[in-house]
């Protein structure tokens, strides 16, 4: 007799992430929840990270002989298990106790890296000193004194970080109505893992009553702190080509998830012409609205090096801590092995712009 062939993965109690995004808002209280999953503005830009994914469709090759898949790629001289990132995600403590630690601790597991944030809960020289394989990338804001950037570049630099991935799209908080209506507060102890109070970030920010920082600033101040940085939060050509003007070794093409500009295009869409502009000088990488295997897939084939997650991650570490976070790594890991088979392609270097066509419906 020929045994029950079983579809379900017997290493996690969770077998889809739709299972894991349900349970994840089962989880936290509606504000946080809310906080987490909403967007800016009319959530315009949140529905159009989605729908830019949904407007590709593959171009799969049969019968083409190909090796199994190997997912695996370089990124900055950082060796990945599969073309994926952690976005840095702050006030990580209000979807579980353990927060960063939990994310970075299924990150190495995983072999990936994760971008760790000035705004988490835990300070950058404990995540790096827990999880070094994972903590190789520090995120901070182009906001505040020359002197909080300095300080902080150089705590990551001593804590072995390979580079800097500097947000340059939140000089003013996004205008967010879920938290407004919801008297939303956030508890600033979830953001102070690097800050001696939140205010020091945040006041700028909520204030909008400093000047804007400009390319040049950012240059001037990475030089002087030795540390080579990812631009985030690009969205057109003519900011890319600055971005690699000022030194960037990597162009990180986001719109915070659609929590900043509302009514700022879909990443992407714009992922083209970034590639363009960049013309193969840095890497491109990319964040929003990716929630499975194929849709990074897709990313891959329009031109990005790799992509990152923010909200996937927040999810699995409600839902689960360490071990939810790794369920969503795994479940991305699987999807996209057995969809580079589907499309005939054994690396992801040989994923181009062949492999996806826009999609008629
Ligand atoms: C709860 C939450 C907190 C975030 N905090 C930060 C942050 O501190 N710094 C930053 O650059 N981006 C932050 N982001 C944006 C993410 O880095 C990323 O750009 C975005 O989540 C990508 O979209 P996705 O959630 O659809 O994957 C945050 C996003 C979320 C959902
Ligand atoms: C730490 C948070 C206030 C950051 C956030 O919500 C964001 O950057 O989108």
């Amino acid at each position: 007799m020929v045994e029950a062939i079983t579809f379900h993965d017997a290493q996690s109690t969770f077998v889809t992430l739709g299972e894991i995004h349900a349970a994840a808002q089962r989880t936290l209280d509606s504000s946080v929840w809310d906080f987490l999953e909403g967007g800016a503005g009319a959530e315009w830009t949140l529905a159009a990270n989605r729908a830019a994914v949904d407007a590709w469709a593959f171009r799969p090759r049969v019968l083409r002989g190909t090796a199994p898949p190997d997912l695996s790629t370089t990124l900055l001289g950082v060796e990945l298990a599969m073309p994926v990132l952690v976005a840095p995600f702050g006030a990580d403590r209000l979807f579980h106790p353990e927060g960063h630690r939990a994310v970075t601790a299924a990150v190495q597991e995983a072999g990936i890296a994760s971008i760790v944030p000035e705004a988490g809960s835990f300070s950058l020289e404990t995540l790096a000193k827990e999880a070094p394989g994972a903590a190789r990338f520090f995120q901070l804001h182009a906001l505040g004194s020359d002197e909080m950037f300095l300080g902080l570049a150089g705590r990551a630099r001593d804590a072995g970080y390979a580079a800097l991935c500097v947000t340059v799209d939140s000089p003013v908080d996004g205008w967010r109505e879920r938290n407004k209506t919801n008297r939303f507060g956030l508890d600033t102890s979830a953001m102070e893992g690097n800050h001696d109070s939140a205010e020091e970030l945040f006041g700028p920010m909520l204030r909008n009553d400093e000047p804007v920082w400009t390319w040049a600033r950012l240059a001037a101040l990475a030089r002087r702190a030795g540390m080579p940085f990812l631009a985030k939060g690009v969205l057109v050509g003519e900011d890319a080509h600055e971005a690699v003007e000022a030194g960037a070794c990597a162009v990180y093409v986001s719109n915070h998830g659609g929590r900043q500009l509302d009514g700022a295009p879909a990443t992407l869409t714009q992922l083209p012409e970034i590639v363009r502009a960049v013309e193969g000088r840095v890497p491109v990488i990319i964040d929003g609205g990716f929630r499975r295997g194929t849709d990074i897939l897709k990313a891959l084939a329009l031109g990005a090096d790799a992509v990152t997650l923010g909200r996937p991650i927040a999810y699995g570490l409600a839902a689960g801590g360490r071990e939810g976070v790794a369920a969503v790594l795994d479940l991305l890991r699987r999807e996209m092995r057995a969809t580079m088979t589907l499309l005939g392609r054994a690396t992801v270097a040989d994923l181009g712009p062949t492999a996806v066509q826009k999609a008629e419906r």
